[in-house]
């Protein structure tokens, strides 16, 4: 399709819904029960103001960070999300290659349709792995092995799926896998006995050659736990709003995360980024960096890699606009003062 329409994330999503079958499209779209967490998300951000300040000198504001010594070109990180073959028959394997044209770290999901072999060869950005544990520990250490053995640079453990959530929608959607859609990693969608504990996150951390954050955390108190089990990072999260619902906005759990970890380790946040000035908003609130799920779906089912490059790009574009708007020359510049209170 004709990319020059997408002029911003909300454009991929409107011509998305006419590219994907309904099925895929409601699995992609939907949140848990009555969504009310999925719409939280978006409207906390909006709530946010910002103050701008004029006269600052900044023509190129520079986007780049470090990241577990890692260098990365701009903060906007693809999200882990599963059955990329559901969304674009390249599946992965056109992620990778989007994310690699926009300089974005990858995170590939436990539930990848394509091999992860396959994606590392075709990857030249850095890539992480999102890991489910499962009931099999065995698998999920060979598994974590496997994924450090490639090259993966981090590991992102999820931790706000025991179960999976209420989802009304996606059921109604009639999801169901296609049967030459394959999750080569995975035995079977999740259904664990074994509920995952921080035990395992010790034991984990006790092998892990790659630094381990934790995906899903959304209070204080988790958020310390996490730092006593030896976590490397945090990821406040809500899962898009796709697990429990009525849980609040990510970007109003965050400020919260990041004044209990104070700096010990790097807090990430994802959840309804969708413009660039929700990018430079999280960073102001406490985040090092920014995940992006549903719009890189879209964006995929629009046109493979050169939707999730543009998906990227879009953002990265206007969070630099909105660095020079309010003045901050760089990423580590961009403090509370840019919140207008
Ligand atoms: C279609 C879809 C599949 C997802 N699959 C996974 C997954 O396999 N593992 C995971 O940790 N999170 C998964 N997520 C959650 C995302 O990683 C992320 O937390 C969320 O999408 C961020 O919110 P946003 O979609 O508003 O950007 C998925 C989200 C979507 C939309
Ligand atoms: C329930 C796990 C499947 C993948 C996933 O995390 C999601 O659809 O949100």
């Amino acid at each position: 399709m004709d990319l020059s329409e997408c002029l911003n994330l909300a454009d991929f999503e409107e011509r998305a819904v006419e590219r994907m079958s309904k099925m895929a499209y409601e699995y992609v779209a939907s949140g848990a029960a009555d969504e009310l967490t999925i719409r939280w998300n978006r409207q906390a951000f909006d709530a946010i103001k910002l103050n701008p300040t004029v006269l600052n000198g900044i023509g190129q504001p520079d986007t780049r960070l470090s990241l577990f010594g890692q260098e990365l070109s701009h903060p906007i990180l693809i999200a882990p999300t599963a059955y990329h073959k559901l969304m674009h028959p390249e599946g992965e394997l056109a992620t990778a290659r989007g994310a690699g044209a926009a300089a974005a770290v990858y995170v590939v999901s436990s539930f990848t349709t394509t091999p992860l072999a396959e994606i590392t060869r075709e990857a030249t950005q850095p890539l992480w792995f999102q890991l489910y544990v499962r009931d099999d520990r065995e698998l999920t250490k060979s598994l974590i092995q496997e994924a450090e053995d490639r090259g993966f640079r981090a590991l992102c453990i999820t931790v706000d799926t025991a179960v999976p959530g209420v989802r009304n929608r996606q059921e109604k959607g009639g999801f169901r896998l296609p049967d030459d859609v394959i999750t080569h990693h995975m035995p079977g969608p999740l259904d664990e006995k074994k509920p995952l504990t921080w035990k395992d996150i010790e034991w984990i951390n006790s092998f892990a050659r790659t630094p381990v954050l934790l995906k899903g955390i959304l209070n204080a108190s988790d958020a310390e736990k996490a730092i006593q089990s030896g976590a490397s990072g945090i990821i406040v999260s809500n899962h898009g709003g796709r697990n429990l619902d009525t849980v609040p906005a990510t970007i109003d759990a965050l400020p919260r995360v990041a004044d209990q970890v104070n700096q010990r380790v790097p807090v990430l946040m994802d959840g309804g980024i969708r413009r660039g000035t929700d990018v430079l908003k999280a960073i102001a609130l406490g985040a090092s960096a920014v995940l992006v799920g549903k719009p890189v779906c879209f964006g995929l089912a629009c046109a493979g890699a050169e939707g999730v490059t543009k998906v990227v790009e879009i953002l990265r574009t206007e969070l630099e606009i909105a660095m020079i708007l309010t003045g901050r020359a760089t990423i580590s510049g961009i403090d509370h003062s840019v919140i207008w209170k």
